[in-house]
């Protein structure tokens, strides 16, 4: 079953691959920025036309509120010239940035001798001291065809240059040759060089700047970071959840190995005295069998005398704390390598690391006598059959051995140590 982020996870991506499809599709089709220059009633107009150097040509209105003009040009100047500009505002005071947009798109009625129009866009520059603003402004230009009649022309920013003449009149520093048209103050129509003479006809229909909100490079540099983004997170998030699942996983198994521990040793272990009952020494007993270690090993059979009367005389209860003592003394007897184990009942089996066979007896004498002087309820006794363990024997007859020394030892009054 998928985690709730996973699921979030798997939405986030579908939607985003079909967003990613549809911008890389559709991008054309996307809404435009667009800004209409003309028609637009708060424009000025300013003409330039030769007369100014003592030229000949002449600019006549066709029909002002129609946009539409003469420009007649004639011999006369060394560069004969004739054009009009628009500005935004009268006093130049509002600029507009071109640079947020693509194309302009011109609406123009042409009828005349050129073969080519210029189209520039002043743009402003007030490192220079100049008393014309307008003059002294970045001249960005591009000539595009001219056709006769009714006409649309979109033209691309991006062709615009800067005229020669304006960097060499202002002596403009190299750094501020390049294009820019981001403080726009006019934009001017008129006839490139070499000019054709004769009579210009223009009527301008609309004027507009048209681009997209963001471009076709911003658009995949974002894509692919989102991507990015998303992936990187993505692994993160997986990483974070596998590293979380696995710290689990080696908790579970800490607790469940502590479990089975404890499980193991409870099975192992019996419940009054706190040593080891037969399910254990049987543990302990295959492993050393395992090793060939048994034959290092005496087996004790303890077992406490008359128990039936100590339990009728006082009291079932009395009777288990006197085996949990004789438990503890047994233990008190024995080193750290001997095994102490209750058989079952009043009977203990204690296995003692013993390589003499003639240290058995000592040993389980002073497991005797210490039961015997205890400070148990008067009369306590055990019985000890034993018998050393050896290479040969099994261990099931050496028990047999050592339970026919207790049997010798109970038979023969109790209170006594037997070795076999
Ligand atoms: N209190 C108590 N008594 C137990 C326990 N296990 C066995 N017994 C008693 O130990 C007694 C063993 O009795 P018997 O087998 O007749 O042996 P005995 O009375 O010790 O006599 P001998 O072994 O012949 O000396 C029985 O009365 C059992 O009920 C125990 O866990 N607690």
């Amino acid at each position: 079953m998928p985690k709730l982020t996973d699921k979030i996870l798997m939405i986030i991506k579908v939607c985003a691959f079909i967003i990613t499809l549809l911008l890389m599709v559709f991008y054309d089709a996307l809404p435009k920025r667009q800004l209409l220059l003309h028609p637009n009633p708060q424009n000025a107009y300013v003409i330039s036309v030769d007369t100014e150097v003592g030229g000949q040509s002449k600019f006549i209105w066709i029909d002002q509120e129609d946009m539409s003009w003469d420009c007649e040009i004639n011999q006369g100047a060394p560069y004969p010239y004739c054009g009009l500009s628009l500005l935004w505002s009268e006093d130049l005071s509002k600029t507009i940035d071109f640079s947020v947009y693509s194309h302009l798109n011109l609406e123009l009625d042409y009828q005349g001798p050129t073969p080519y129009i210029r189209i520039f866009v002043r743009d402003d520059y007030p490192a220079i001291e100049f008393a014309n603003p307008i003059k002294k402004a970045k001249f960005n230009n591009a000539t595009v065809r001219a056709q006769q009649g009714k006409q649309n022309i979109s033209l691309p920013l991006k062709d615009l240059t800067v005229s020669e003449w304006w960097i060499n009149d202002f002596n403009v520093p190299l750094e501020d040759r390049r294009p820019s048209v981001k403080n726009a103050i006019a934009l001017g129509i008129d006839i490139p060089y070499p000019v054709s003479l004769g009579d210009h006809k223009f009527k301008l229909a609309q004027l507009e700047l048209v681009g997209s909100y963001f471009s076709k490079e911003f658009m995949y540099i974002s894509i692919i970071g989102f991507w990015g983004v998303l992936l990187l997170s993505e692994m993160l998030l997986s990483y974070l959840q596998m590293k979380t699942r696995v710290r689990e996983g080696s908790q579970r198994l800490t607790e469940l190995a502590a479990t089975s521990a404890k499980y193991k040793e409870q099975s192992e272990t019996d419940k009054l005295t706190g040593i080891l009952n037969r399910a254990g020494l049987a543990e302990i007993v295959s492993h050393l069998g395992a090793n060939q270690l048994l034959q290092q090993y005496a087996l004790l059979v303890i077992d406490v005398d008359h128990f039936k009367e100590v339990n009728d005389t006082y009291g079932h209860a009395e009777g288990d704390k006197i085996l949990v003592a004789i438990a503890s003394t047994i233990n008190q007897c024995t080193r750290s390598y001997d095994v102490v184990a209750r058989w079952g009942g009043e009977e203990f089996v204690v296995l003692m690391h013993c390589f003499k066979p003639n240290s058995i007896f000592p040993f389980a004498e002073k497991i005797r006598l210490k039961v015997a002087n205890g400070s148990f309820v008067t009369g306590i006794t055990v019985s000890i059959g034993a018998t050393k363990l050896l290479k040969t024997s099994i261990f099931e007859d050496s028990f047999v051995l050592a339970d026919q020394a207790l049997y010798q030892a109970k038979s023969s009054g109790r209170n006594k140590v037997v070795v076999l």
